[in-house]
């Protein structure tokens, strides 16, 4: 099961650096005493491994090396050396004279004893026939320093592969995407494989960044670790060893009331659909008790679909408060088939309402219905959320909560990730912006960037599970910011245990084999042996 979700190679935390960050990292490592010769030696290194691994044999297989003016392409410029060494036929292209490359790069040409072409060249060569195509092209045209959209003929190049079935490797990234936002700027070309150092970028992680990259590789190009987190990253990659410290291991000597009582408020009869999807959710991520909190109106069909999930009626005003209190529910979910008109809003309003005696509302995720209401008539909502509250907009609900930050905002050049920090910041609560790249931000500026979503995962009523999962481990005691985080993450990894033809009810059911994975045996009593008599 570690296998199943590669627990093993998330088991700490991976942080995403900018491409300027990046730069200071390996300043950093160049002070620290590793010259930035050895760095580049290891980074093309890592690319010629890269390439060899996908060639199988090297004898007759032919690699078009794209370099460019800066230390990507002296990576480039290192891996057709060590794959010429080792028998392939590598040709070299570059972008402007020899004589212009500077440092690192330069030296990395010096050590290229053979050819090396403009890279109009390589532009003829890619509209030749298919059997004088190269096996494999190495894209080291722009990597970190990308300054600007490409243009001429590094962007028709790039136009011309990207529109061909060749076989890209990316030195850091593919040329043309933006390390920092996952924009492509100008022109990019898909890569079947990306080779970057050190740790990931968040380019690599936000479309359409990660539809480019291909299968991405890591290399450790020995940057010291103390060069990474002395930048005090806040961005990561969503995985467990981000989150696991925190995440909710039920106590063999515990019950039911340990584990959290969470209330799920329902809509009306004929749309309670989704707030069933988050309940079920919620009770699988592993939460005590789930109540339904529901107008008598909706009660019936509401208990005639549901078991284990207890239904509560309420009549209106302070009696949802009341309830709650009563039974000790200390999270609720609102949202999912919750309604926009104001009954709607009265419901939720009263059952955010502090209630006379207990704690009151520690945990709340709001979610569908509740951000349009939150977003267009927010007085009295707002204010009653307590200090662990998750929203969890999709790109639509987002532009609504914060238009300036919306997608389509007039002048809007933010990139996802920055946005979602910029509305946590400012709403005060963690935001969760759904998509293929889920990014989960907080309002101390940590973010997360979901990496493990496939593709039959967006499909109806996936976001009510998601909303369930949420309030699940927020009734468990999690920290927000972390219980959103392993929620997207769950959320997931459930759907990738399910596969193609997934819909949301299923979504629930596979929970138990992904906790499974996160939790191993450390909810179990400690073993019993019944030992046999031994000889004296
Ligand atoms: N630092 C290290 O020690 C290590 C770094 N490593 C490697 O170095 C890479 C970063 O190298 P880098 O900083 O030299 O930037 P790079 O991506 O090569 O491009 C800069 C050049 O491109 C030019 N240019 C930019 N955009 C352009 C455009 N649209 N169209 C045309 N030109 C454009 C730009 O021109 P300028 O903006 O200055 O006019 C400049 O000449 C990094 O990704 C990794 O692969 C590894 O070896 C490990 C050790
Ligand atoms: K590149």
């Amino acid at each position: 099961m570690q296998e199943l979700f590669g627990l093993d190679d998330w088991a700490a935390p991976v942080p995403l650096l900018t491409p300027r960050e990046m730069g200071q990292a390996d300043a950093a490592a160049i002070a620290a005493g590793t010259p930035g010769t050895v760095l580049m030696a290891r980074a093309g290194r890592a690319v010629a491994d890269a390439v060899l691994r996908r060639l199988g044999h090297r004898q007759g297989r032919r690699a078009a090396v794209l370099c460019g003016p800066g230390n990507n392409g002296g990576d480039g410029f290192v891996a057709a050396r060590l794959l010429a060494e080792e028998g392939v036929e590598a040709t070299v292209y570059l972008l402007g004279a020899r004589g212009d490359l500077g440092g690192d790069a330069a030296d990395a040409a010096r050590q290229w004893l053979g050819e090396v072409h403009p890279l109009q060249a390589a532009l003829d060569l890619a509209g030749l026939d298919e059997a004088s195509q190269p096996h494999v092209w190495i894209d080291a045209l722009f990597g970190a320093g990308l300054s600007r959209p490409l243009e001429g003929v590094a962007r028709r190049l790039v136009e011309a592969l990207d529109a061909s079935d060749a076989d890209i490797v990316a030195v850091d990234v593919p040329s043309g995407l933006d390390g920092a936002t996952g924009e492509v700027r100008g022109a990019a070309a898909r890569a079947v494989e990306t080779v970057t150092f050190a740790t990931l970028k968040p380019g690599h992680l936000l479309y359409p960044g990660r539809a480019l990259c291909g299968a991405l590789t890591v290399a450790d190009i020995g940057i010291p670790e103390a060069a990474v987190t002395g930048l005090a990253p806040k961005a990561f990659a969503n995985a467990p060893g981000l989150w696991r410290g925190a995440f909710p291991v039920p106590e063999a000597a515990g019950h039911k009331y340990t584990r959290g009582h969470l209330g799920v408020l329902s809509g009306p009869a004929v749309q309670s659909g989704a707030a069933r999807l988050a309940a079920r959710g919620a009770l699988r991520a592993g939460a005590g008790l789930v109540s339904m909190i529901c107008a008598p109106s909706a009660a019936m069909v509401l208990a005639s679909h549901l078991t284990a999930v207890m239904v509560k009626p309420v009549r209106a005003g302070e009696a949802a408060a009341n309830l709650m209190a009563r039974h000790r529910i200390s999270t609720l979910v609102a949202g999912p088939g919750l309604g926009t008109d104001e009954s709607a809003r009265e419901r939720l309003l009263a059952a955010l309402a502090a209630p006379a005696e207990g704690e009151g509302l520690t945990g709340l995720v709001l979610d569908a219905d509740a951000l349009t209401l939150l977003a267009e008539r927010g007085e009295g909502i707002a204010d009653r959320m307590p200090p662990r509250t998750v929203l969890t907009p999709h790109e639509g609900e987002f532009a609504r909560l914060v238009p300036d930050l919306g997608l389509q905002a007039a002048g809007q050049r933010l990139s996802r990730l920055d946005r979602a920090r910029t509305a946590a910041e400012r709403l005060g609560s963690v935001v969760l912006l759904k998509g293929p790249d889920t990014v989960v931000a907080a309002p101390d500026g940590r973010t997360a960037i979901a990496a493990n979503a496939p593709a039959w995962l967006a499909t109806a009523g996936s976001g009510d599970v998601l909303a369930g999962i949420v309030g699940g481990l927020l009734a468990q005691g999690m920290p927000a910011f972390e219980a959103a985080c392993a929620a997207a993450w769950m959320h997931g990894a459930a759907a990738e245990v399910c596969g193609p033809g997934l819909i949301a009810e299923d979504l629930p059911e596979a929970l138990p084999q992904v906790a499974a994975a996160l939790i191993g045996d450390a909810g179990l009593p400690p073993p019993i042996h019944l030992a046999p008599a031994s000889e004296p």
